[in-house]
């Protein structure tokens, strides 16, 4: 079980950001697209969990091909499968921290948490902000928040772009920790990174060679 992509090429404004790329990423593992600033890590991630279409080549999910799944497909398989911990997107601001977590409330729309998400939110230091906003945070504090929606939902497959950027050591190992334990709990985590702590739990490490 796990992602895999056979001769991934992607261009852009006339420019080949890559070309025949192929890799493998197994379940119960990290895996770390690492290279320099512009060498197309975030393409790939974005091919990998098909937010974007690649000029060609194939992503294979859990054996299965997903050339021809439909955008309704896509979208099933981002609601029941995927999980996405991107530095500018995916946190809620105008919801509190504990519903960024559960993206559940009762009929009075008032959040609804549980120990497990009261846990998660333990792991990542959010635990005491539960009914803040999630406007109110720092880019930091988002980015752990986005890893405990993650981890809560127990996505199969984790994208993670630069999850540790703009954090201070502490958190950087904190979160590195979080995707060891979802990879070591099932999940296939699939991570673009500069950050060499980060790469070093990885299980493979693959470098993608700077743009010609
Ligand atoms: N839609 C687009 N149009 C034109 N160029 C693009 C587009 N998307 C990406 N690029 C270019 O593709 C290259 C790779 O970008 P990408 O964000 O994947 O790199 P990266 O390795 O993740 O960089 P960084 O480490 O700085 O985040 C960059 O030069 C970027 O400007």
């Amino acid at each position: 079980m796990g992602l895999s992509a056979e001769n991934l090429a992607v261009t852009r404004a006339g420019r080949h950001i890559f070309t025949d790329v192929s890799i493998s990423a197994e379940a119960g593992d990290i895996t770390a697209l690492v290279g320099p600033s512009g060498c197309g890590k975030t393409t790939l991630l974005s091919c990998l969990g098909l937010l974007l279409r690649p000029d060609s080549g194939t992503v294979v999910v859990d054996g299965v091909s997903t050339q021809k799944w439909s955008s309704r497909r896509v979208a099933r398989w981002w609601h029941e499968d995927a999980a996405f911990v991107y530095q500018d997107s995916g946190v809620i601001d105008e919801k509190d921290v504990g519903y960024n977590v559960t993206l559940a409330s009762n009929l009075w729309g008032r959040t609804k948490i549980d120990d497990g998400a009261l846990d998660m939110l333990k792991n990542v230091g959010l635990a005491d902000r539960v009914r803040e906003k999630a406007a109110v945070l720092s880019g930091g504090e988002k980015q752990r928040l986005g890893i405990a929606r993650a981890l809560y939902r127990r996505a199969s497959f984790i994208f993670a772009d630069e999850p540790t950027a703009s954090l201070d050591a502490a958190n950087r190992q904190s979160v590195s920790d979080l995707l060891r334990r979802a990879a070591d709990t099932g999940a296939c985590v699939i991570t673009a990174t500069h950050d060499d702590g980060l790469a070093a739990r990885a299980d493979r490490v693959i470098a993608l060679a700077p743009a010609s």
